[in-house]
Parts: structure tokens; sequence; C-alpha cells
């Protein structure tokens, strides 16, 4: 490629090999990150931010809100999806046609074909929230993959093994990465390091995540 001389440089799409069944599509959902923001604040508009309570009574630091068919929840009687917000009785609201397109296409491009996601988990990270190592498995049908979207401030994801005590290797995500991980990748521990202050200029302190299942 020939160097642009006005040192401006179009933003680069690269994919990023993690382990097997793990890539980062760096910069993948950044051309529509400003409507996928929108959207976000639709969605919460009818399903508000919240922090749900662990199982063991203890609540989560990130904020969570949910759109599509069923949505994750936790609450003292355990982890579960269920297609009727708690806070309200009502069904989560619609996914937008914009974040299943993404998913669709994240999915694609890590090379699962026809993933067809029926739950977005949006997660809303502070300064101090953060994410312990967990597997995502309360999904029935673990042959799809995930595709976890980041947006705003940068954070430290964590990504390791099949079992917990397995070391996790760091992989820094910015406004607009995509992580996919699926097949032999579909089990492994992963979690976000605490959130830093900043200051993003479309999400001011705060870092959304979008988090695509398949859930049923
Ligand atoms: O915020 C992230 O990047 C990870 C979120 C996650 O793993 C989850 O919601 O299950
Ligand atoms: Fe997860």
């Amino acid at each position: 490629m020939t160097q642009d001389l006005f040192g401006e440089q179009p933003p680069e799409q690269t994919v990023e090999h993690l382990m097997d069944g793990a890539v980062v599509l760096r910069q993948f959902a950044l051309a529509e990150a400003e409507p996928l923001l929108e959207a976000i604040g639709t969605v919460t508009s009818e399903a508000p931010f919240r922090h749900m309570k662990t199982p063991g009574g203890h609540a989560m630091s990130a904020a969570m809100s949910c759109c599509g068919q069923l949505g994750w929840v936790t609450d003292s009687r355990g982890y579960r999806y269920q297609s009727e917000d708690p806070e309200s009785g009502r069904p989560w609201p619609d996914m937008p046609e914009a974040f299943r397109e993404l998913a669709r296409s994240a999915a694609e491009t890590a090379g699962f074909d026809g993933f067809d996601p029926d739950a977005c988990l949006i997660n809303r990270y502070q300064p101090g929230a953060k994410m312990g190592l967990h597997q995502d498995k309360d999904e029935d049908d673990f042959s799809q993959p995930i595709v976890s979207v980041s947006l705003g401030l940068p954070i430290v994801f964590q990504f390791g093994g099949l079992k917990r005590s397995e070391r996790p290797i760091r992989v820094p995500l910015g406004h607009g990465d995509v992580v996919v991980w699926g097949g032999p990748a579909r089990m492994r521990y992963h979690g976000v390091l605490t959130l830093k202050a900043g200051e993003h200029p479309l999400t001011g302190g705060y870092r959304y995540n979008l988090t695509f299942r398949r859930a049923r």
C-alpha cells in the first residue's frame, strides 16, 4: 500500500487471532458506533440500566440492560434467561436491526456463518467497574458463538482457558473492537479488568459492551 502523503490514515480493520475459535475484529464496529449508541439509548429508555444482584447477594458493578427475545438476568434465584424484564414485567425491547446485522456480519467474518442471536446483553461500565473471569454457560446451544462489541472507553479483556485455573491472556480493547469466540473457544473463561477513568468523545466516562448470544 502507498503511504498517505497527508498523514490521514483511514481506520484500519484487522483480524487478530487469539486462539483456536477466537478473534478480535479491530474497529469492526467503528463506522456504526454512533447509531449503535443511539440504539442503546432507545433500548435503555424502555429497559433502564440497573445493577443486578448475584445469587450471593452482591450487586454487579456493571449496569445492565437487555434487548431481543430473551434477556440475561441474575437475582437471588440464580442466573437465567427470561423473556420479560423483571423490573417492568414487560417483554425486553426488540433487538435493533443494526445490532442483529452487526452481530451476524462479525460472526461471519470470524468464520461462524448463520449466527442468529436471540439475546443481547448491554453492559455499561463506569470507572471502577469490572467483570470477573466467568464462562458464558447459561445458553442451551453452545454451537453458536459469542459476539462482544466494545464502545467508548478502553478496557483490558482477559481471555483464559477452559478451566478457571488457566492463566488468562490480556487483550486491550478499544472503541469499535469486536471479539468473537465459538467452537473450541466457546467455553473459555473471560472477563474484563477494572475500568479506568477517562473521557470518550462519544460515551463520556463510560464503556459500553454489547454481548450477543443464542440462548435457546
Ligand atoms: O464487557 C465485556 O467485554 C465482557 C462482558 C461479558 O463477558 C458478559 O457480559 O458475559
Ligand atoms: Fe461473558
